[in-house]
């Protein structure tokens, strides 16, 4: 597109800004309650709501707490809640089976959700990490991150998703195929309409930091997850990763961290024009709350500037720590 513009005075861009009526006629990006999925993290025990340091504002949610949360989601309109688990460190083993017990905290709390909230969508996530003793998303076998092996577990975990109720399901783990694998056993099974939202093109960031906190597996992590997630600097090998993912049967794809990488959401949709999600991580939720706490920003207006930007950068929807926050200002 090549703006067309008069000179100076016939043209006066400000005329377009003058009043609230007028900029309400000629705003192009908004975002609505409707456009989240709010990540939750979930721990074992019963009336628990137990802060993250790093998170202000964010509580890992016993599964009462998470029913509770998940009510308040779909008043707000909020169509999809993420769960992540804090396993217990007696569950995090070599073999990391508790990803895939039908009991786990992960497929109890989609259980009592769908149970009491059948119409919000419940995404889960799958990779190995909240299970494992080294804090890496796959097996380590040498010191290295075994891919086909890890496929087979991640099968596993899915699965046990998909029994559980869950609606999306959301590998962020980076193996190679995991895609089509899920997808081949789905099918298998019958699960003919469970999405898959693959976390396609996702960076090794710094700014996931307070998420390994929330889960408990940053004291496990040894080493870095830089042969699995991206380097900062790519941009074409994420459209790579992209195209191979919607190739595999993702249905969404998604972009993560966020805000560091709008360029590559826009690229991704224009060159793909599949449902594109960016997730807030928690480093960025955390820089904003805790400048936001200090009094150094503006909290409401920064909230819902960051998650406007988010649509102007051509995404669908965004995973977002400020969801139940962000809702509530724009329900007024
Ligand atoms: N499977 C790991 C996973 N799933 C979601 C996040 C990060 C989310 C956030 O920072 O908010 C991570 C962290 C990581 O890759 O180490």
């Amino acid at each position: 597109m090549k703006p067309t513009i008069a000179a100076f005075p016939a043209t006066r861009l400000r005329r377009l800004r003058k009043s609230p009526a007028i900029r309400a006629l000629v705003g192009q990006s908004v975002v609505t309650p409707g456009d989240f999925i709010w990540p939750v993290f979930v721990r074992d025990g019963e009336g628990v709501v137990e802060p993250i340091a790093s998170m202000p504002g964010v509580n890992r949610l016993s599964v009462d707490k998470v029913v509770e949360a998940a009510r308040e989601a779909h008043a707000l309109g909020i169509p999809a809640i993420c769960l992540f688990p804090y396993t217990d460190p007696a569950k995090r083993t070599e073999d990391c089976a508790e990803a895939w017990n039908p009991e786990n905290l992960s497929n109890r709390a989609t259980r009592a959700i769908k149970d009491a909230v059948p119409d919000l969508a419940v995404m889960t996530d799958v990779a190995l990490d909240p299970y494992s003793s080294t804090g890496h998303d796959g097996f380590v076998v040498d010191g290295e991150i075994v891919n086909d092996e890890t496929v087979e577990a991640l099968v596993k975990q899915a699965m046990s998703q998909a029994r559980a109720g869950a609606d999306i399901i959301g590998p962020s783990d980076m193996m190679d195929g995991r895609i089509g694998a899920i997808r081949n056993e789905l099918e298998r099974e019958g699960f003919r309409n469970t999405l898959l939202l693959s976390y396609a093109a996702k960076y090794a960031s710094a700014f996931y930091g307070p998420f390994r906190d929330a889960v408990g597996a940053s004291g496990a992590l040894k080493g870095d997850k830089t042969t699995y997630q991206m380097q900062p600097g790519n941009s074409d090998e994420a459209m790579r990763l992209v195209e191979r993912d919607l190739c595999e049967g993702a249905d969404m794809i998604m972009v993560k961290p966020g805000m560091p990488y709008l360029d590559i959401c826009r690229r991704a949709k224009e060159m793909f024009g599949a449902p594109t999600f960016a997730y807030q991580v928690s480093g960025e939720y955390a820089m904003l709350a805790g400048a936001a706490e200090r009094g150094w920003l503006d909290h409401d207006r920064m909230v819902l500037e960051s998650l406007t930007a988010f649509k102007r950068a051509g995404c669908d929807g965004v995973l977002t720590y400020f969801a139940p926050v962000a809702a509530r200002l724009l329900n007024g």
